[in-house]
């Protein structure tokens, strides 16, 4: 069987892509797999944050278009990327174990955020880490987007203090070295899917499906699943900052989340834990608590519409 993995260009994006590749060709080495490089709005637009640029999906809409249109089989993308909702008739057929989900502190300089002096420059653009940032140190923060080594090389130029990066990505590009700490995930949430690799394919693709099933790593993908149900509930977009994050240990889970204004003034976090197997469904429901709570006002001011 030919299958062609629609992926983006970036070294991150690349290495994922290889991943599956040889992951499917270890389970079937008859199979002739290409690679398609795809370029996203994501990957075009550089000098302004996420936020700003708004609209969903920024690093997967061209790649979910080559699949609807019969020019790819499947698309390999880190899951914190990917939409709270799909296209009709794509759907996610597996997630690969989890990576590091944390973020990581990264700096010439400094061992941690612990050690930054007043007013310290922090290269980041996502509001998830910006709001966490101010609630909890005296630091300000500076745009900082491209992939990630254009980023370390951003940092090294001087630039910035520090910066925040995902763990996952830095590890497997094998910039593991270039980690000072690894933040806490109860102090400092990661975004929903950091960390783990996701497979998208053609929902009537029987063939295609069949094969990506076997990828799946189940406990990522409860985890994973669930903290997508956070970001659906809270309107599912990187305009708000909020994360949300899931554990599993032996038959229990934990969930923590947040929702915070982007200057982290206004802040809102939840905790929950439970048996595994009510897992389903915690996920819209510690959101419904957060908005209860009063996110609902910073979600809609921020997001322009009612929740
Ligand atoms: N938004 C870009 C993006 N998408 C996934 C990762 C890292 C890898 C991952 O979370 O799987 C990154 C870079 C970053 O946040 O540092």
């Amino acid at each position: 069987m030919k299958l062609r993995i629609a992926t983006r260009g970036s070294q991150l994006a690349l290495w994922q892509a290889e991943h599956v590749k040889s992951r499917l060709l270890e389970m079937d080495p008859s199979l002739e797999i290409e690679l398609k490089i795809i370029k996203t709005q994501g990957d075009i637009i550089l000098d302004v944050s996420l936020a700003k640029i708004g609209g969903k999906g920024l690093f997967v809409k061209e790649i979910e278009q080559a699949m609807m249109d019969g020019e790819a089989d499947l698309a390999v993308h880190s899951m914190k990327d990917v939409p709270a909702e799909l296209p009709e008739g794509l759907i996610l057929q597996a997630i690969l174990e989890r990576e590091d989900p944390r973020d990581a502190f990264v700096s010439n300089k400094y061992k941690s955020l612990e050690e930054l002096p007043d007013g310290a420059v922090v290269g980041t653009s996502s509001l998830r880490r910006g709001s966490q940032l101010y609630r909890q140190y005296p630091v300000k923060t500076a745009l900082l987007r491209g992939n990630v080594n254009t980023r370390l090389a951003k940092l090294d130029d001087g630039q910035y203090d520090a910066i925040i990066l995902a763990a996952a990505g830095l590890i497997r590009l094998d910039f593991g070295d270039r980690i000072a700490s690894s933040l806490d995930p109860d102090k400092f949430i990661p975004s929903p899917g950091q960390g783990a690799v996701g497979v998208e394919c053609r929902e009537d693709d029987e063939q295609v499906c069949a094969l990506l099933a076997k990828l799946n790593h189940q406990e990522t993908s409860s985890r994973v699943r669930v903290e997508r149900e956070f970001n659906l509930a809270i309107g599912g977009s990187c305009q708000v900052p909020a994360g949300c994050y899931a554990t599993i240990e032996g038959d229990k889970y934990q969930l923590r989340a947040f929702v915070s204004s982007p200057d982290g003034k206004e802040y809102y976090r939840e905790d929950m834990s439970g048996e595994l197997k009510n897992l389903e469904g915690s996920g819209t429901e510690i959101a419904n608590k957060l908005i209860a709570r009063g996110a609902a006002v910073i979600i809609n001011d921020l997001l322009g519409k009612d929740i």
